[in-house]
């Protein structure tokens, strides 16, 4: 269960995972591009999973239409502002949404600074029009490599003071951490928070390197953690938060059951693990099944799931008195 008198977070969202279906049918259309399928029904099998891939990469795959159909600058800033209206409809208060400026680029060769800079200007404008409050978090897609990561770097830096934090995303397998310390040492010196994607497709070793090499006081997904009991000691004595996607962990097969999902023993062993989403349209569910279907048949108690949404708040990349403020009027509803 949600806890209302709680704000409800939602750290680890794709904005560029979040690309509504009729979204993509209209964009393809109004750019002339030519789909799998025309209508809502047959296009959501190559847009939405409908059983669990074998595999991250397979995955990942399911979001490439939602970014195909990005013809122009203005498409970006829409798909950024529907995603607020998103997280208001599934009760969030405060959002971190990340996306990846090279990937949406990719397919119409966009400037990507053009991306990030409209996809500021659709969330900025969301968060006033729909009344709750929101952070980017820039992604440097790994899949692609080193150079076109140096190259999306760029562009976010370029947007900087409208960033939080700067995340690795994509390939963690193919594309290991350990080529990304200078792009994080330029993270660290431009005063941005670090959280990656580790522990998902490989094991705890990509979690070590993440924190040491890379600096992240976050980790997205995380799940390997529990094959080594020193790293568990070391998250839970650090505070390094756990961004934990259950829906998105069976569906990458990156666990097999929820109720084998590692969650429960972050959450016994005092580590900071919250409940987040990850590309939600694509893997067609929303925050509120996450709390309220998936977290218990992870086996969370109800205690466990508040805990939970208290450590949401705890681990976002806001201020004392942003959070503070976040408290009282949820305390007040
Ligand atoms: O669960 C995930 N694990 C790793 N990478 C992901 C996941 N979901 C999306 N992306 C990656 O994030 C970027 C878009 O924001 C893309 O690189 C996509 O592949
Ligand atoms: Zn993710």
């Amino acid at each position: 269960m949600i806890s209302k008198h709680l704000p409800l977070t939602d750290l680890h969202r794709h904005l560029d995972g979040n690309i509504r279906i009729q979204t993509i049918l209209e964009l393809g259309q109004q750019f002339g591009m030519a789909l799998p399928a025309n209508d809502l029904e047959s296009l959501r099998p190559h847009v939405q999973i409908v059983e669990a891939e074998p595999s991250l990469v397979a995955f990942l795959s399911k979001l490439d239409w939602g970014v195909a159909v990005l013809g122009d600058l203005e498409a970006c800033r829409r798909v950024a502002y529907e995603n607020v209206e998103d997280a208001l409809n599934a009760q969030i208060d405060y959002a971190e949404l990340r996306f990846s400026p090279y990937y949406m680029a990719m397919k119409h060769n966009l400037p990507v600074a053009g991306v990030v800079e409209a996809v500021v200007d659709g969330v900025q404008a969301g968060c006033r029009d729909f009344g709750i409050k929101a952070n980017l978090i820039g992604i440097m897609s790994r899949t692609f490599g080193t150079q076109a990561c140096q190259q999306e770097l760029d562009a976010l830096l370029s947007q900087k003071d409208h960033l939080v934090a700067v995340d690795l995303a994509g390939d963690e397998l193919g594309q290991p951490g350990n080529q990304f310390v200078g792009h994080f040492r330029q993270v660290r010196d431009a005063g941005l928070q670090v959280t990656v994607h580790a522990g998902e497709a490989a094991g705890p070793e990509s979690m070590w390197q993440a924190i040491q090499e890379l600096g992240a006081v976050r980790i997205g997904h995380g799940v390997k953690a529990v094959e080594d009991a020193r790293l568990m000691d070391y998250l839970a004595e650090h505070n390094i938060g756990i961004e934990s996607c259950l829906t998105s962990n069976i569906q990458t097969s990156t666990v097999a059951s929820l109720a084998g999902h590692p969650l429960k023993q972050f959450l016994d062993h005092g580590i900071l693990a919250c409940l987040n989403t990850d590309d939600p349209a694509v893997e067609g569910i929303e925050l509120p099944y996450e709390y309220e279907v998936a977290a218990p048949k992870a086996g969370l108690t109800p205690e466990q799931i508040r805990q939970a949404q208290i450590n949401g708040l705890e681990l976002a990349f806001l201020s004392d008195s942003e959070k503070n403020a976040l408290r009282e009027m949820a305390a007040k509803r």
